[in-house]
């Protein structure tokens, strides 16, 4: 596989999409290096398909320039086809067939060398974490399990650019977990480059090299996940007091973001990070301070829409 670091995987200009007089991207520039993971961040309905849909050439864009590993999205679609994988939403697996069954149909369909079929799947199964399941037919599979072997007959046609539109919506904590194991490992181990589309900031936190927030058809901020973080703040700690003369001593001395007397509840400003939390016991303990609760917020997306554009997140409605 060829690894051209540092060049554009995928480079868009002034992209523009509108259903009617629905504008759902108003004029969108990215540029994503190749071996790199990009997360595209935003609520329901706020344009992240499309933006998928119009790179892997599944639905033409009204303006804007576009070349995705190279190749020209509009004038080349086959080139662009022949380089890139897609995972959606909506699954390519066949309920009826096996794991393994709807693997080699996939190297079927990828016209691989009749030899190396098997060993194909064999890989992407063990590589997948599948083997288990490799001979049972794949409507048993859990969710995590069928986003994994769709992501597999994804892999079968060596996708340079892999598109993943919502890779862990709906998946539980450890299916989510197992899933970023395995995008990141595609990208180190084989230097794929990676779009993925996203509503936690969590995820994108962790896969990302990059992040861009989509809101009202316009990217509203780009950057590294810690660039980010920094400008969206919203980390803090909530502690929840057992007697009044504490609380009273806490909010005096503490650095407090807000304060809620009724519950004696405070929040400190905190990115949850060990250290700042062992500062802040061993300051309760050192003043023995009993707190009856504490809680560690972490930024989330709806911090990072108030942050950005002053409101919370809720399903976008384009601009017009
Ligand atoms: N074929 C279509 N005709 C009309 N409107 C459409 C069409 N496809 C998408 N839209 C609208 O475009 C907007 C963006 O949709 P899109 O699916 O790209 O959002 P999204 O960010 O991927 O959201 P979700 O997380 O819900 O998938 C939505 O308002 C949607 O209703």
């Amino acid at each position: 596989m060829t690894i051209d670091l540092g060049r554009p995987a995928v480079a868009a200009t002034a992209v523009r999409k509108a259903y009617g007089d629905h504008v759902v991207l108003d004029g969108i520039d990215l540029d994503i290096p190749a071996g790199s993971v990009f997360a595209l961040l935003g609520p329901n309905g706020a344009g992240k398909t499309t933006v998928v849909q119009i790179l892997s050439t599944l639905i033409r864009a009204d303006a804007g320039e576009m070349r995705v590993a190279g190749h020209d999205v509009v004038r080349d679609p086959d080139a662009v086809r022949a380089a890139i994988g897609v995972t959606g939403q909506f699954s390519a697996v066949d309920g009826f067939l096996t794991g393994e069954e709807n693997l080699l149909l996939m190297a079927d369909l990828n016209r691989l060398p009749r030899k190396e079929r098997r060993q194909s799947a064999a890989d992407l199964l063990a590589r997948l974490d599948l083997m288990d399941a490799a001979r049972k037919p794949a409507a048993t599979y859990s969710g995590g399990m069928r986003r994994r072997l769709d992501l597999a007959m994804t892999l079968v046609g060596r996708p340079r650019v892999i598109f993943l539109d919502e890779p862990t919506t709906g998946l539980d904590p450890r299916s989510r977990r197992t899933m970023w194991e395995i995008i990141r490992g595609l990208v180190n181990d084989e230097g794929v480059t990676i779009l993925l589309t996203t509503q936690y900031l969590e995820e994108a936190d962790r896969l990302a090299d990059r992040i861009a927030v989509l809101h009202r058809g316009k990217l509203v901020a780009e950057g590294s996940p810690e660039e980010l973080k920094r400008q969206v703040g919203g980390g803090h700690v909530t502690l929840r007091f057992a007697d009044p003369r504490g609380y009273d001593h806490a909010a005096r001395t503490l650095d407090v973001v807000s304060r809620n007397d009724e519950a004696r509840t405070l929040q400190i400003p905190s990115q949850g990070d060990v250290r700042s939390l062992r500062a802040l016991l061993d300051w309760l303990d050192h003043t023995s301070l009993t707190v009856d609760e504490l809680q560690v917020h972490t930024p989330d997306l709806d911090d990072v829409f108030f942050a950005l554009t002053g409101n919370p997140v809720t399903e976008q409605e384009p601009a017009r």
